[in-house]
């Protein structure tokens, strides 16, 4: 059997509104989860039950607040829970990529430029990262003509699929997805279908958010049910106390 990448276990999250008096949300609590090499999970459960907010734990834009996230190696595993900020740098570059809605823009540069940039972070030589990103642009049917243009004014569609290509381009052995086709009609859902499953086969680990049943069919080989971790169920999302958790 295969030894999983990523095992999480007890994995809680308290989010603290400065803003608000220190107000605190208790948004998760005790999730436990583990993922191969080679599988797919796909997080489950209603609208605002923490499925984005599991992602960002496990890509660092969100801090974790209790439990542990363990990263399998070779040389050993690293737990992300105790991970200093600055170590979060190369695990983005070489192990975690993620495929956010929607695409930070930079202005004045060119979609060709923003799709090959993980590559670059890498080293890797910049007219064979150049080849890779038209390639998958071109997969994902963006015109030519947008290559070399800023996506800034691109559509909602043309955008993601940038932002797509620009996840799968780095081939990290950890992929996470929000929502990768949300705007995406019919025939780069497709593509996008079939990206997942040529990373699956090449041993990429997912853990992915769809709200297309038949994407989700289509990739899924577990799904992840998050109505479990819910702190109270009965308290309308979130249970609600001031000043006792630190973010
Ligand atoms: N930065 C934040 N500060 C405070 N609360 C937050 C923050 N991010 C998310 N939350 C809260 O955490 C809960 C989970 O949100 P999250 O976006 O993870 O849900 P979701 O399951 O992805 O929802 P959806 O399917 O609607 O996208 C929500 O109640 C949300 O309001």
């Amino acid at each position: 059997m295969t030894r999983p990448l990523l095992r999480v276990k007890g994995l809680g999250k308290t989010f603290v509104l400065h803003g608000q008096g220190g107000l605190s949300l208790d948004v998760m609590q005790d999730l436990s989860l583990t993922l191969s090499p080679g599988e797919c999970q796909v997080l489950v459960g209603r609208s605002g039950i923490g499925k984005s907010t599991l992602l960002k734990m496990l890509y660092g834009s969100y801090r974790i607040t209790r439990g542990h996230v363990c990263l399998h190696f070779d040389d050993g595993d690293l737990d992300l829970a105790e991970l200093p900020a600055h170590a979060w740098h190369a695990l983005r570059r070489d192990v975690i990529g993620y495929v956010s809605q929607f695409l930070r823009c930079v202005p004045r540069v060119p979609a060709v430029e923003v799709v090959m940039e993980p590559l670059l972070m890498r080293g890797s030589d910049p007219e064979e990262a150049r080849c890779k990103a038209e390639g998958l642009l071109e997969r994902l049917n963006l015109p030519q003509r947008l290559w070399e243009l800023p996506p800034g004014t691109f559509s909602g569609g043309e955008q993601q699929r940038v932002n797509i290509a620009r996840g799968f381009i780095g081939e990290h052995p950890l992929l996470l997805l929000d929502e990768p086709t949300a705007s995406l009609d019919a025939t780069n859902r497709e593509v996008v279908v079939e990206l997942i499953q040529a990373a699956k086969s090449r041993g990429v680990a997912m853990l992915g958010i769809f709200h297309d049943e038949d994407v989700r069919e289509r990739v899924a080989d577990r799904l992840l049910p998050l109505d479990d971790y819910m702190p109270r169920p009965d308290m309308n999302h979130c249970e609600m106390h001031r000043g006792e958790a630190s973010q």
